[in-house]
């Protein structure tokens, strides 16, 4: 316990600030650092790996206020909430103890400052639970505000984890939950005050007498007046965020977070992604949003023909596109900019940033107007002319980054600011001036006047000359060699030097000020401009990448998909001879079960379908030949194997739940993309769930579905169901061994060539000796095949008929495989 009587006022001071931020790590300003006590010295020495002292037995640890932000961002990725406490007074000033105040709480969900983030988004959910998951998440740094509404926890869960979203918010009832669920974010809960009194906080902060035209349920009001409420607290500042865009799960396609992992779609865990690919945009609002584009892909056809036309215009006319992406790559974060510029943060090369990307616009809209296709969009750019003049006027062309240096302001634009700046910036001459003549009213050629911080200006003779001082010369200082005098002119010019940088320093932070306020009548549209650039960059981007890989334009249809010489996106980029393979599926023909040897391409070619389905719908071109497809609601994907560790659930268990969640969810217009399921448990059972699966997936959903299987069994379904085919991948055996030549042909896989494999991955000779032996012992023996068949006669028929039973778990084989 800290005994309070013994506290110095300062500490008092400290003691009365960290009460009220007793969650955060309070950094308290004091002098050139910034200084933490108790346990909060404690946790920061170790984080930061900095030394701990003491002071009366009170921990404490301190970094220099220069070096605070690097320190600030160690501190926030390794999970705490930072408060900054600064001086609000020129200690020289303070009457007694300095006046302090918390100005900033740093999590991991409200950054702004720019050297603390990545070029990515960054996004800070609010949650709470009524009927359904009600969420409301901003990217503090662009403003951007999203409304999202989930049925169940695990899709929450889902969502979180492929959205860059860093930090939640939410009421007690939710807390467990989701940091069991989360253990990689930050969650942290808040007290109840914070979701009430909603009604009137959104108000307040759009400035409104009502908000009914935002069309929000009392839930999902809820949920934002608490984001609200929280950034007020961590922002020191009730800025006005964009308006809550409601993400309506109707609207795009829906992409689940192992969907998006299996198809490798955005950087991740296994390198090489779709969007990496892809990316070739020239700004950061450019990349943030085609990484949005890509884990939403539209479904409306109208809104995807109209990003494909504009990708089109690009593609046919390659002049004009070099010319746009020449533009755009000088156009800055603006996005960004205006979220520093709401916030009191931006910086005057900020605003040069702005301009200068401002200065863009005219020419973008005069190139984009010479094309018919892209007229319309031109129409729509304001280039803010008053802006960028008014930028012009104010601010020189390369301004310090420090307003109240006189290097900020132009000329021209202050008459008061210019005449101070003047004094001040032509002191050097005046003095060298009044050197001159104090040298020649004296005759001491040596005489020198100089400054130190004691006692400001002086005049320095050496000690030989001192009888030539005059009586005026006031004696300040003796030196070894020399003395230092001041006089009545000297002193009067000191003071007039110094209340000039005063009145600089003064007038052009308060000119900065005035010129950040004027700006911010201009934010909401410039922020509709900065999102009509990112969209023109992206659709430039897939111009772009379309042309360089070859891509062409898809043709929506009602049911058939076909593409030839289809390929993978990703794969193609990484190996030199990529083989292209068909793609056909319409109404009937809707199901493929692909056997093929290990190592052929058969999860390649499973992933370039979910691909190109994305790709399409993203409005880009895609890699293949007169492609046709339909529009998707959802890919699923159920691939591969793996623990989940974290959750305790074993791979079979796994792989089961994410086949319930295919039959659960999957429509008629949904692609499913399986690689392997029922390989978790033991072959008998693995097959019958397998063809089960299959059968259900067939009849009762009809969607278009892809197979990928080690069980040539279900290669037999071809023969009960008209629309199952059977696709395999060419091998070619030579005396050297075999070659997969990645050539998909219809038919059925007569070996799976494991042996080869294992024997190509270096396994010793010996043991695959013996395993052929075996191999070839048992495949002689093998009974499963002939009791296969024997479902195949009589029994398969009846199974046909068999539909979903009452409680909606699925009829196994009736007697199984095994009766
Ligand atoms: N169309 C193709 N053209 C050229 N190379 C390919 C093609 N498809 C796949 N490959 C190459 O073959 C390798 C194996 O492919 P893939 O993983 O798709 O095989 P698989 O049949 O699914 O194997 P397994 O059954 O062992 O999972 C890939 O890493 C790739 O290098």
């Amino acid at each position: 316990m800290v005994d309070l009587e013994k506290l110095t006022p300062m500490m008092k001071q400290y003691m009365g600030i960290k009460s009220k931020y007793k969650d955060a790590i309070l950094l308290f300003r004091l002098g050139d650092f910034y200084e933490a006590f108790f346990e909060d010295a404690e946790v920061i020495s170790k984080v930061l790996n900095i030394v701990l002292t003491k002071r009366q037995s009170a921990p404490m640890a301190g970094i220099p206020y220069h070096a605070l932000e690097n320190y600030l961002k160690k501190l926030v990725e390794s999970g705490y909430k930072v408060a900054i406490c600064e001086q609000m007074e020129d200690a020289s000033r303070a009457k007694g103890i300095v006046k302090r105040e918390v100005t900033r709480v740093i999590t991991p969900g409200t950054i702004i400052e720019d050297e603390l983030l990545s070029s990515d988004n960054n996004y800070l959910m609010s949650v709470i639970f009524e009927e359904n998951y009600v969420s409301a998440f901003i990217d503090v740094s662009t403003g951007e505000l999203f409304l999202k509404i989930f049925e169940k926890l695990d899709e929450l869960i889902d969502y979180v984890k492929i959205s860059n979203i860093s930090q939640i918010i939410c009421d007690e009832k939710l807390y467990e939950d989701l940091k069991r669920e989360l253990p990689d974010i930050f969650v942290e809960k808040l007290d109840e005050w914070y979701f009430q009194g909603y009604d009137e906080k959104i108000k307040e902060t759009y400035k409104l007498a009502s908000v009914d035209h935002f069309e929000l349920l009392e839930s999902e009001k809820k949920v934002l007046g608490g984001l609200l409420k929280y950034l007020e607290y961590t922002l020191m500042d009730s800025k006005v965020p964009q308006k809550p865009k409601k993400l309506e799960k109707t609207k795009y396609m829906v992409l689940d977070s192992k969907t998006v992992d299996n198809l490798s779609l955005i950087p991740g865990e296994k390198g090489k992604n779709l969007f990496d690919v892809l990316n070739q945009t020239k700004t950061s609002m450019g990349a943030r949003l085609l990484k949005k584009w890509i884990l939403q892909p539209l479904k409306d056809k109208n809104e995807i023909l109209e990003r494909q036309g504009l990708v089109e215009a690009f593609y046919n006319d390659q002049l004009l596109l070099n010319e746009i992406r020449e533009y755009l790559s000088g156009v800055y974060d603006i996005e960004r900019i205006l979220t520093r510029l709401s916030y009191g943060k931006v910086s005057p090369k900020d605003l040069i940033s702005l301009k200068n990307s401002l200065l863009l616009i005219p020419h973008i809209k005069e190139a984009l107007s010479t094309n018919k296709k892209l007229e319309d969009f031109a129409s729509n750019l304001d280039e803010f002319r008053e802006v960028v003049v008014f930028l012009e006027r104010a601010l020189y062309d390369e301004p310090s980054n420090s307003p109240g240096d006189g290097n900020v302001i132009k000329e021209g634009y202050s008459v008061e600011l210019d005449d101070y700046r003047n004094l001040l910036f032509h002191s050097e001459e005046r003095l060298k001036k009044f050197q001159e003549l104090e040298r020649q009213r004296t005759g001491i050629q040596k005489l020198k006047v100089g400054f130190n911080q004691v006692f400001g200006y002086y005049i320095e003779v050496p000690k030989g000359q001192i009888k030539n001082v005059p009586e005026d010369y006031i004696r300040k200082q003796t030196l070894v060699n020399s003395e230092r005098y001041i006089t009545q002119e000297l002193k009067e010019f000191e003071e007039k030097i110094m209340s000039a940088r005063e009145k600089v320093e003064l007038i052009e932070k308060s000119l900065f000020e005035e010129i950040r306020v004027k700006l911010l009548d201009y934010v909401e549209n410039l922020r509709v401009l900065a999102q009509k650039l990112a969209q023109l960059d992206v659709v430039s981007n897939f111009a772009m990448v379309s042309r360089l890989y070859g891509y062409t334009k898809p043709e929506f249809t009602n049911s058939e998909f076909s593409v030839k010489n289809a390929r993978h996106a990703v794969v193609e980029r990484y190996i030199s001879d990529f083989i292209p393979n068909d793609i056909y599926m319409d109404k009937k023909r809707r199901m493929y079960i692909i056997t093929g040897p290990n190592m052929s391409g058969k999860s390649t070619y499973i992933r370039q379908v979910g691909l190109i389905a994305v790709m399409a719908q993203i409005g880009c071109f895609v890699p293949g030949e007169n492609v046709k497809l339909p529009i998707f609601d959802r890919v699923f994907t159920r691939m591969g194997a793996r623990d989940d560790i974290s959750t305790g659930k074993s791979t079979f268990l796994v792989e089961m739940s994410e086949v319930a969640l295919i039959l659960d969810k999957a429509t008629r217009e949904s692609l499913v993309l399986l690689d392997e399921v029922g390989r978790g448990t033991s072959t008998f059972d693995g097959i019958s769930i397998a063809w089960a699966m299959s059968e259900y997936i067939y009849n009762e959903i009809g969607c278009k579905t892809i197979f990928a299987t080690h069980f040539t069994e279900l290669t037999e379904l071809s023969d009960v169901y008209e629309g199952i085919k059977n696709l395999t991948i060419a091998v070619k055996e030579t005396n050297n061994g075999v070659i997969f030549l990645h050539k998909v042909i219809e038919g059925v896989a007569d070996r799976s060539y494991g042996i080869e494999v294992a024997q190509i991955a270096g396994i010793p000779e010996g043991v695959v000796e013996r395993a052929r032996e075996i191999l070839d012992v048992i495949s002689k023996k093998s009974e499963l095949e002939k009791k296969v068949s024997v479902l195949k006669q009589g029994q398969l028929k009846k199974i046909k008929s068999k539909k979903k039973i009452p409680n909606g778990q699925l009829s196994l084989f009736e007697g199984g495989v095994n009766g």
